[in-house]
């Protein structure tokens, strides 16, 4: 692996912390992977380094690169997102953290609670926030490590009465969540910070595990991340990489500015840049550096392609969305025929909605693909359906598991359920658990046993998966239409869930950090199309980018409009998405249908990012016939 000057000084410091502020394609995610592989190479052992990411996707592809580059001793390096890295630790260390059996709850099982804790509290009355908003705000503030009355109080504009109302609901929430020994995704992080915060002893014990904290896109750390990389400071050395114009986790809770205190923070900290870029060629860095120069803000990045001079990036105008998706679909058909791989083709959406006619046609045409960030493959309704069973038989107290389970029954409604499931949770043990339940169902034995048998294979998840397919396959083909489409995910997920020693662990790898069906798919190398949302492809690179949907409305997003913040925030959606393409980038909009169909006049388009781009900076063309008569002014196009 080669490196230039200025990663060489990086990887090689000597300073206590670093921070490598960057721009795109840079070279960062190469740089951590180098500094891992000096550590090594220095003697430090792989145990006392730890790198932490934001997805458990670059994880992986870090510890991956970082395997081939300094051999399997380096596997023993901590690779894992923050969340998984705070867990493993509370885990192994559960009398440190008060971290007893607890269920790790996903976002849609937040939001069940929560609904419950509203309903309790304010019965139905719609004046108050709904249960989404309010996990977003309970959220929000802890990620924030704000107490949620001063953040109510201050950001979510309600009255005061109404305050009042919704902390009772959030007492309730975690009333509930205590009940049913259940830790939400902020609560790991949230209990982590915490304990290493306000305990000396449990802060030196964990920090003196790691010599070298590597922290990659630094600039999405949350005020809690943050509270934990100074606790782990405090003995270990911090590498941090990140580039403020890439910061797209606000709604999490980030704060790009943050790393403009790194320094001051941080004591016996230094700072360094990386400026050449060696992803993209020089046009398609233009486009992107023009579009932070127009920013209000400065970011103070002018990226220069070491690759030097390359195609202009196109933007094209489609009458409609489906020609904007043949086009693109057909211009990667016709590429592939020409001797490219399908894997030099990336198109980049900003929600998994836009993109579906691209899908649908890369369906039709049989072309390879995979869709990274779209509904994932957990999150479906079938599919949490058998993981229900899976999370009774790990947790006999996981009361919305039960809830989920026993209701899929016929004639066992919510009440009847709820009854049941009151009986089994005040029970002491998982076998006085089970007894209830035996009891419970009576003769219909089949719906017991389908938890004892996972509960005889926890060590065997992926058996455990096969089997409970079987047993439940005639009460699946009642309940869902398309059963046979439906049934190749159960196949997927015994895949899955067989890299897995016990069931247990495959659970909460899986509900931590949700893949997508069809990323699960496919494997390593394959030779595919990858479909995939701006927000997952930060971090990726492909040579041709088609970046669909770019017309008002979607950039800056319609809803964003009302809120300085949030549309520069948009902004850099829009410069991650622009950033990934090596040799060819190609802009893509319609005009057909929602906000894109007002006219260029109307307000929607006061904040459209490309209103005033020059024209030299693209080459455009509008493929769509007499609907619209395209009169570019002489300068700008927009
Ligand atoms: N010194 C170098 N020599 C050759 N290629 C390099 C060098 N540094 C980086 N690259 C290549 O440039 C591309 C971008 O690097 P990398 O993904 O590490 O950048 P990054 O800063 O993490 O990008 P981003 O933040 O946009 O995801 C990769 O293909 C990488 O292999």
């Amino acid at each position: 692996m080669e490196f230039n000057a200025e990663q060489q000084t990086a990887l090689t410091s000597e300073a206590r912390n670093l921070l490598v502020l960057a721009g795109a394609g840079t070279g960062k995610t190469r740089t951590i992977i180098g500094r891992a592989r000096h550590l090594l190479a220095t003697g430090v052992s792989p145990k006392r380094i730890v790198i932490v990411t934001f997805t458990r996707r670059a994880a992986s592809e870090i510890r991956g690169r970082l395997i081939k580059a300094a051999g399997e001793d380096a596997a023993t390096v901590v690779t894992g997102t923050f969340h998984n890295f705070c867990l493993r630790i509370m885990r192994s260390r559960q009398r440190w953290f008060g971290f007893t059996d607890l269920t790790v709850m996903d976002r849609d099982d937040q939001l069940q609670l929560m609904k419950l804790a509203r309903g309790e509290i304010v019965g139905k009355d719609s004046s108050i926030a709904k249960a989404a908003q309010l996990v977003s705000f309970y959220s929000y503030a802890r990620n924030t490590n704000q107490p949620p009355r001063k953040y109510l109080e201050k950001f979510a504009e309600l009255d005061p009465p109404a305050v009042e109302i919704v902390l009772k609901i959030f007492a309730k929430y975690k009333e509930r969540k205590l009940a049913g020994s259940y830790f939400d995704y902020d609560d790991i992080l949230h209990r982590f910070a915490k304990v290493l915060h306000d305990s000396d002893e449990v802060r030196r014990k964990v920090a003196q595990q790691f010599d070298h904290v590597l922290v990659d896109e630094m600039q999405d750390t949350n005020p809690l991340q943050w509270l934990i990389l100074e606790s782990l400071a405090e003995y270990a050395h911090l590498f941090c990489v990140g580039d403020d114009a890439q910061s797209i986790y606000a709604f999490r809770g980030a704060d790009f500015k943050n790393v403009h205190s790194f320094n001051s923070r941080l004591p016996n900290s230094e700072t360094l840049k990386l400026e050449q870029n060696y992803r993209s060629t020089q046009p398609i860095l233009d486009l992107a550096n023009w579009l932070l120069e127009v920013s209000d803000l400065k970011y103070e990045k002018r990226l220069r392609a070491v690759r030097g001079a390359g195609d202009k990036p196109q933007l094209l105008d489609f009458e409609n969305e489906y020609d904007e998706a043949e086009w693109i679909v057909g211009r990667i058909m016709k590429r592939h025929a020409e001797g490219a791989r399908w894997d030099d083709h990336m198109v980049l959406c900003r929600s998994a909605y836009v993109a579906r006619p691209v899908e649908g046609l890369l369906i039709e045409r049989k072309i390879p693909y995979r869709f990274v960030g779209g509904i994932g493959l957990l999150q479906m309704a079938h599919v949490r359906d058998l993981l229900s069973v899976l999370r009774v038989a790990v947790n006999y107290r996981d009361e919305l598991a039960w809830m989920r389970y026993l209701t899929l029954w016929p004639r066992i409604g919510e009440v009847t359920a709820a009854k049941m499931v009151c009986k089994i949770v005040s029970t002491s043990s998982s076998s006085e658990a089970a007894s209830v339940l035996d009891e419970a169902v009576g003769k219909r034995t089949e719906i017991a046993e389908a938890v004892h048998l996972v509960a005889r294979q926890q060590r065997a998840p992926s058996e455990a998966i096969q089997q409970l397919t079987q047993n439940l396959e005639p009460l699946f083909e009642t309940r869902y239409e398309n059963w046979e489409s439906r049934s190749k995910d159960f196949r997927l997920l015994g895949k899955l869930a067989a890299k897995h020693q016990d069931v247990a662990t495959f659970l909460e790898t899986y509900t931590l950090d949700p893949m997508s069906a069809s990323e699960a798919s496919p494997s390593e190398g394959d030779d595919i199309v990858t479909l995939i949302t701006v927000h997952s492809a930060k971090g990726t690179e492909s040579k041709a980018c088609y970046v669909v949907g770019v017309q008002p409305g979607n950039y800056p997003h319609t809803r964003s409009l009302d809120d300085a913040e949030a549309i520069e925030e948009e902004r850099r959606v829009l410069y991650v998405a622009l950033t990934r393409a090596e040799d060819e980038l190609v802009l893509t909009r319609h005009f057909s249908r929602g906000p894109a169909r007002v006219s260029w006049n109307a307000p929607v388009q006061t904040h459209y990012f490309l209103e005033r781009l020059p024209k030299t900076l693209v080459d455009s063309k509008s493929l769509f016939g007499s609907l619209y008569d395209v009169s570019w002014d002489d300068d700008y196009i927009g």
